[in-house]
């Protein structure tokens, strides 16, 4: 990926940050670059996820799913990290057509919705939860299995088990002797796209894990003690900066459809590793050219707490508008759609630098296997160094297991004092 920080420099915007600023930032990023290096060198816990494109082995993840590769369908059931990696490289990637569910939450219509439009006799289920003990997971997974077996279809043969090296799902696993892949140690749910968590799914729908791996690869090489150097590092240190200059909502903007799933996948990366001792900047998933008629009004015109981060391919597929009698929209009949989104990406950016609200371009060539694997890592790599220069613990997420207890507890899952709070809650109702 290619970053353009330009429109986030202070000549530019207000909170901008000085060339200047940046130079001296820079000696945080060279020392937080070596504390990056030599926690990957000894396998450290979070900075090992920055090992996996050396790591992962793309053939052990096919024989997983060899046995369901004639599946017309696949249901991933897990929930975070545990989900979004998978979702976005199957939503922004041509697959071989394999129909693809995330159940990654409990609503029972939208479970009930997905479960009985699925062809059960030819779906695959791929279980991923390194805990093995997520609520939302082990239920969709014990509803998915009783749906299989009230179908009459022998779910055994058909799921694949990615889990940690012990725990409920690894004990099921090995009790019915299901296809199972390891969590790789040291790897946080949230950066582990890049490991058989984000790629069975992958694998599923045929698409090109080497090259994802490649594309991930290739960004690893990238990685320098600057940020002059090194696009990811680029843009940690960038939004670090805005964010301690009073930008602190990040919304990240592709302007590929396919890049949805991933605004929301960064969203969980910027937000589990960064929300922590009163700091960190607040990720928004947005999307080109559509929240041009939603939330630009207030990126422009709002308060300036905010960067806008936008991903854009250099090249796409492209399809030409139809020439219209109409006089008035004569003009769009010479383009074609592609041109049309350029031109609003490009209005879009220069409309918030014309009105001093700092924005970052993320330049990807296309949205293919290479690239989307170097965008991960890329974003991987920033937020690693964006938590360096906080100076926050980036790979823990203690501030999620209060509501894991009192939901446990509100079920009768044991005794915790966080349920207690619930029922503790102070209202004002305001009744229709
Ligand atoms: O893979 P697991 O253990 O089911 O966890 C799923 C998700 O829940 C979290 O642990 C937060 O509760 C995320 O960090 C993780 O991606």
């Amino acid at each position: 990926m290619d970053v353009d920080i330009g429109n986030a420099l202070a000549s530019v915007a207000s909170p901008g940050v000085s060339r200047a600023s940046l130079e001296r930032l820079d000696e945080q990023v060279a020392a937080a670059h070596g504390r990056i290096e030599r926690g990957m060198a000894d396998g450290v816990h979070g900075y090992e996820a920055l090992n996996l494109p050396g790591r992962t082995d793309p053939d052990e993840i096919r024989a997983a799913v060899a046995p369901v590769a004639d599946c017309d369908a696949l249901v991933t059931v897990g929930i975070g990290g545990s989900a979004l990696g998978a979702a976005t490289l199957v939503d922004a990637l041509e697959g071989d057509g394999t129909e693809t569910v995330f159940l990654d939450n409990v609503d029972p219509d939208w479970v009930t919705g997905h479960l009985e439009a699925l062809p059960l006799e030819s779906t695959a289920i791929n279980v991923v939860s390194r805990s093995g003990t997520t609520a939302e997971t082990l239920a969709n997974f014990l509803v998915v299995r009783e749906a299989f077996e009230s179908a009459g279809v022998d779910w055994t043969e058909r799921t694949i088990v990615t889990t940690g090296e012990s725990g409920p799902l690894r004990d099921l696993a090995d009790r019915h002797d299901l296809p199972s892949l390891r969590v790789p140690d040291g790897v946080p749910g949230r950066y582990s796209a890049l490991s058989a968590v984000g790629l069975v799914a992958a694998a599923a729908c045929n698409l090109d894990l080497e090259a994802i791996l490649e594309g991930a690869a290739a960004e690893r090489e990238t990685l320098t003690g600057s940020l002059f150097e090194c696009p990811a590092y680029a843009y940690g240190a960038t939004s670090y900066a805005l964010d301690q200059r009073g930008a602190g909502v990040n919304a990240m903007m592709p302007y590929a459809e396919s890049l949805e799933t991933y605004a929301e996948w960064f969203a969980q990366l910027w937000a589990e590793s960064l929300g922590k001792d009163d700091l960190g900047q607040t990720p928004v998933r947005a999307l080109g050219a559509t929240d041009q008629h939603s939330q630009l009004q207030l990126y422009r015109a709002g308060p300036s707490d905010k960067l806008v981060t936008f991903v854009t391919p250099r090249e796409r597929e492209d399809r030409p508008i139809p020439s219209t009698e109409v006089e008035d929209l004569a003009y769009l009949g010479d383009a074609t759609l592609g041109e049309l989104l350029e031109a609003e990406f490009e209005a879009t950016e220069a409309s918030l630098a014309a009105a001093g609200q700092p924005n970052v371009r993320i330049e990807l060539e296309r949205v293919d296997a290479h690239e989307l694997g170097g965008l991960l890592y890329g974003m991987e790599a920033a937020c690693v160094l964006a938590g360096e220069l906080y100076g926050v613990n980036t790979f823990e997420q203690p501030a999620v297991e209060w509501a894991k207890k009192a939901t446990r507890g509100l079920l009768g899952g044991g005794d915790f004092e966080e349920a207690d709070a619930v029922a503790e809650k102070t209202e004002l109702r305001i009744e229709r």
